[in-house]
């Protein structure tokens, strides 16, 4: 039963621990201190546009579930804490909703709940590679009248799921391009922490997507989540699945790399964000917003009033850094100057890109 999955997702991802197997590499990003700001705290602006919505601060949680009534009323709290504090969040899968009706609820609460906010539906590539297509997705954006629809990429999940489909063939790419041609909502391209290359950023952009969600590793490997299934399954693959819990690009090498190769891509900074100074980190490196998933969800089962101190505490902290970097909006902190050192400056250097480039494309210049 997929509902079971769904479940054990929620339960593995809470209570086991599968997450940072490797560093997400953004505390090789440090933003050069300014000990004469030139603003005050109270001067700094932090919203920022999300599609043509505007949100509060360039925050969103990235989409995580959905499905049964229980996983559904951890959706109905972020989303009305979302909608009070004026950020964006996305759905987990609605392959569930798709194949059986009785699921859409757990979704279409995120909605009613958050009429105004930016909501991104969420549907997995390999379900185009078995009859989705246009009516499929128009019908994941229409039940929760989503504002775009996460396309999510999840290979090295699938290949140690138990009941996995790792089917993830070229068709899916010309698949894409025609439905996005009369999709009514934006596509944007999902990783799920294992991060998108220099390379699949330039595939799809040559198909028309350039709409980044890159959750690269260092956060919630999903290969982790399904070892634990397998263990339980006593499903041979346990073995194999630990060999590559950390395997994946790192989350701030892929924001680089995916801001290098298509710089006038729309980013999401997600992978192991755990902090107001990780999105500060994000945006500074390149990214448009950040995105977050685990901690959210472990605030969201306990309750409205944890979630909401947790967001007022991240937004502190992603304040904090702008003042500390003379940024009194989110268009300042893109180009405020950073050192990029240690791993990240090794990884930039193997895969070819020069740091004073980069820092030009980064700043848009
Ligand atoms: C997208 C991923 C991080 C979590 C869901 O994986 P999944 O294979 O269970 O998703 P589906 O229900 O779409 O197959
Ligand atoms: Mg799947």
């Amino acid at each position: 039963m997929i509902s079971n999955r769904k479940i054990e997702h929620v339960e593995i991802c809470l209570y086991e621990g599968v997450e940072g197997f490797t560093s997400t590499l953004l505390d090789n990003v440090v933003l050069v201190h300014k000990a004469m700001p030139e603003i005050s705290f109270n001067d700094i602006i932090t919203k920022t546009k999300f599609f043509n919505k505007d949100i509060s601060a360039p925050l969103m949680v990235t989409g995580m579930t959905g499905g049964t009534a229980d996983l559904g009323k951890i959706n109905e709290t972020i989303a009305s804490v979302v909608e009070e504090l004026g950020l964006a969040m996305g759905v987990g899968s609605q392959r569930i909703a798709i194949e059986n009706s009785s699921a859409e609820e757990s979704f279409k609460i995120v909605r009613k709940v958050a009429p105004s906010s930016p909501i991104i539906a969420n549907i997995g590539a390999p379900q185009l590679t078995k009859g989705y297509g246009v009516k499929e997705l128009e019908k994941a954006v229409s039940m929760i009248e989503a504002d775009a629809i996460a396309i999510h990429l999840n290979p090295a999940q699938e290949i140690f799921q138990p009941e996995g489909e790792p089917d993830y063939s070229k068709e899916i790419l010309e698949k894409l391009k025609d439905i996005s041609k009369s999709l009514k909502v934006p596509i944007i391209i999902k990783e799920t922490g294992t991060g998108i290359s220099m390379e699949t950023a330039i595939l799809f952009s040559k198909y028309g997507f350039k709409n980044f969600d890159v959750s690269g590793q260092g956060g919630t490997s999903w290969i982790a989540v399904e070892m634990i299934r397998d263990k339980r399954k006593g499903n041979w693959k346990e073995q194999s699945a630990s060999l590559f819990a950390d395997w994946g690009i790192p989350t701030a090498a892929s924001i680089v790399e995916t801001r290098y190769s298509v710089p006038d891509s729309f980013i999401i900074g997600s992978g192991g964000i755990r902090n107001g100074l990780d999105v500060a980190r994000a945006i500074a490196l390149g990214s448009d917003i950040g995105g977050m998933a685990s901690p959210v969800l472990k605030r969201a089962v306990e309750g409205k009033d944890s979630l909401k101190s947790f967001f007022n505490k991240t937004i502190f902290e992603l304040k904090a850094a702008m003042m500390l970097t003379g940024s009194k909006d989110i268009e300042e902190l893109k180009k405020t100057n950073i050192v990029i050192w240690k791993d990240l400056k090794d990884w930039m250097g193997s895969r070819g890109i020069s740091l004073s480039i980069y820092d030009k494309l980064r700043k848009r210049e």
